[in-house]
């Protein structure tokens, strides 16, 4: 069996009293394409920037290809788009991204990075001259000229605007189909559930949840129960099932994990108006892996 892409062993690590990451284990094989999400401030950053090496854990640690990142990264096995870092004045895109593939010992010949992140006709162009979504697409460039084994990406789309971030994961799944072990961060639900084989979700440091975006849903075993509603709302969190309720726009979004007795008990209040069940998508799973618990109703906590 190969060895993984990425271990990571009860990585920990604080920022004066928060604790940034706590306690994360995760193994990644080579190949898999893998959305790492979570809400802003859970840890996905830190963790990754121990992962490449640039901060070290508390306690934990970090391997890549079955050793120190630091290594790999050395030995060119590693290519990242990190969050920060701005490109370099004066030279064409062609430029930029050939000197780049010069550092790498075995880089893929720039024409072809260039046609894969979507920049053949912006090679001539000055890359401190591009708007936001091109300038990402010359970072992403830059992260594969030298043909890593593990691509790692943090939130490559964000601050994207829609036709920015469709060209940017047309250009992914480009790459993606050579093999390589791809790591992605993002807020975006969507992203996580159309450009990954697996979803890790992330919060408070620890890992929530951890399989396909189907058995994500399939273990949080959630429907939505939607109703249009007028009055009094209050009633509907108490009802069987239902953990969250969403007011909007005159419709009530009742998420169930019994949809069955959520519509039973709404039929018995004679309450069904304009009624849809429909199943969970991976926002309402996310919500509920992730969110603090509904407080307690009058009746509940009179209970307890
Ligand atoms: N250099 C730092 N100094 C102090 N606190 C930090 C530092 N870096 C991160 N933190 C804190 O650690 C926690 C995790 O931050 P991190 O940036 O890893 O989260 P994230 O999931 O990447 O968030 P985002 O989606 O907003 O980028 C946050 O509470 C953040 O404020």
């Amino acid at each position: 069996m190969s060895v993984n892409a990425v271990t990571l062993t009860e990585l920990t690590k604080s920022f004066g009293t928060v604790r940034a990451v706590d306690g994360l284990t995760l193994d990644i094989p080579q190949g898999q394409t893998l959305a790492l999400l979570g809400p802003n401030g859970a840890g996905k950053s830190t963790a990754i920037g121990m992962l490449l090496g640039l901060s070290a854990p508390d306690s934990g640690t970090a391997e890549v290809f079955g050793g120190g990142p630091q290594a790999a990264v050395r030995a060119g096995r590693v290519g990242a788009m990190t969050q920060e870092g701005g490109l370099i004045p004066r030279v064409t895109v062609r430029e930029l991204v050939g000197f780049v593939a010069g550092c790498y010992p075995a880089p893929l010949p720039v024409d072809q990075v260039l046609a894969t992140a979507r920049l053949t006709g912006l090679a001539g162009r000055r890359a401190d001259r591009l708007s936001g979504g091109q300038a990402q697409r010359v970072r992403f460039a830059m992260a594969l000229v030298g043909d890593p084994g593990l691509l790692v990406l943090d939130e490559p789309t964000a601050a994207l605007d829609v036709e920015a971030r469709r060209e940017f994961w047309e250009g992914m799944h480009h790459f993606a189909a050579r093999g390589t072990t791809i790591l992605f961060s993002t807020h975006y639900l969507d992203e996580a559930d159309d450009h990954a084989d697996r979803i890790v979700m992330i919060s408070g440091g620890r890992v929530v949840a951890d399989g396909t975006a189907k058995e994500i849903k399939r273990v949080t075993a959630l429907t939505t129960v939607s109703l249009t509603v007028s009055g009094e709302t209050a009633w509907l969190a108490r009802l069987p099932g239902v953990s969250a309720v969403e007011i909007r726009g005159g419709r009530a979004r009742l998420r169930s994990t019994d949809s069955d007795a959520t519509v039973t008990a709404l039929a018995e209040a004679r309450a069904i108006r304009d009624l849809e069940v429909s199943p969970a998508d991976l926002e309402d799973a996310f919500v509920a892996l992730t969110a603090a618990p509904l407080p307690p109703t009058p009746e509940t906590s009179a209970a307890r």
